[in-house]
């Protein structure tokens, strides 16, 4: 009696199987990242994998009884993680400190990323990649470049994170319009940095606020991370809230492989949105599919405000993309 509760309890709700990388799976998004993954009833082999530590987090979280078994992973054998991979997620690098801009991370990130993307386009060509890493405007044409460069190049498995913006954008408008979060559904496009960030509330029931209202709101959730890096005061950025976005978005392109229907999520993706005005990659709802990108959505019904702001996302957007794409010619 108990051993079949006890199986029926344990065994995946799917009969998908799938194997996911965490790269920085030590860090402050990483540790918590790794913990949701291993919660994810699809995912069946989580590959942790850091500069250090990594073999410590696995043995960690490999004792939730969930079914999937988990291995950390050193540098030496990057292989090892990365082989047979369906998603890799990246969040590895430097965060921010008080006073610094995400372009900021750009010296030290940049290289950590390409190195990283240089090993999945050896071992995993045919994984969906999820960069977390900021700057995530710059660092997802990096990736692009890299896997270009090797031949492996597939835009519909791209993807720059940006459901941490989607997450506050519905926690701010709740806490203004006294409503439950979990019910609020803004979309969230452009970028991931400051003014690049456009949320659309003009799309919600909150079309008719106050303008200073609005401006208030629109500010937060631009400047949400500034937030979070100045109370932590020097320890870094947004982990945990970092790492519910992680999973939920990493959940959602496991959710598309799997042919699930009407998953969509807001995401920094290759688009042919503003490709005619030099914007190769922009953030706007996505549907997710079993090849990755099935549906990239235009922005729809914008307000003359909300359009001066997808104007100025756009001007600062081609800079940051180019900033990637020009490190990569030259430090290939
Ligand atoms: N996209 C977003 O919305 C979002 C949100 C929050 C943070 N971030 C970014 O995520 C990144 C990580 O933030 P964090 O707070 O977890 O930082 P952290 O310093 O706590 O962790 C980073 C981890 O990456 C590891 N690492 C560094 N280089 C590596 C490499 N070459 N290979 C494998 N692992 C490597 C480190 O050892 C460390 O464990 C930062 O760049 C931060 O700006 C993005
Ligand atoms: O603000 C940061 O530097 C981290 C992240 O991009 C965030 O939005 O919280």
């Amino acid at each position: 009696m108990f051993s079949k509760i006890a199986t029926r309890a344990f065994s995946s709700s799917s009969a998908s199987a799938y194997k996911v990388a965490v790269l920085g799976a030590n860090g402050g998004i990483g540790q918590p990242l790794s913990l949701l993954m291993k919660l994810n009833p699809k995912v069946t082999d989580l590959a942790l994998y850091d500069l250090r530590g990594a073999p410590g987090v696995a043995a960690d979280v490999s004792h939730i009884p969930t079914n999937s078994t988990v291995k950390g992973y050193q540098p030496e054998d990057i292989e090892g993680a990365l082989t047979g991979c369906d998603v890799v997620v990246i969040p590895a690098g430097v965060p921010r400190k008080p006073g610094m801009t995400r372009d900021d991370l750009f010296n030290t990130n940049a290289s950590i990323v390409r190195d990283l993307a240089k090993n999945i386009a050896e071992y995993s060509p045919n994984a969906a990649v999820l960069i977390i890493s900021n700057p995530v405007n710059s660092t997802v044409p990096i990736v692009a470049e890299v896997f270009k460069s090797k031949g492996v190049y597939n835009p519909k498995k791209l993807f720059g994170v940006t459901t941490l913006d989607v997450l506050r954008a519905n926690r701010f408008v709740a806490e203004i319009a006294g409503t439950d979060p979990s019910k609020e559904h803004v979309t969230v496009v452009g970028g991931h940095s400051g003014i690049t960030i456009v949320p659309l509330f003009s799309q919600t029931n909150y079309k008719d606020l106050a303008t200073d209202v609005r401006d208030k709101l629109v500010h937060r959730v631009q400047f949400g991370g500034d937030e979070v890096v100045q109370a932590k005061d020097g320890a870094g950025s947004a982990t945990l809230s970092m790492a519910q976005a992680g999973a939920r978005f990493a959940g959602s392109v496991l959710n598309g492989l799997a042919g699930e229907h009407d998953v969509v999520e807001p995401s920094f993706v290759d688009s042919p949105l503003f490709k005619n005005e030099g914007v190769e990659f922009f953030s706007s709802k996505v549907t997710l599919g079993p090849e990755g990108v099935k549906t990239i959505h235009p922005l729809g019904e914008l307000s003359e405000f909300e359009e001066g702001l997808v104007k100025t996302a756009k001007e600062t957007l081609v800079g940051n993309i180019k900033k990637g794409q020009d490190f990569v010619a030259q430090n290939p």
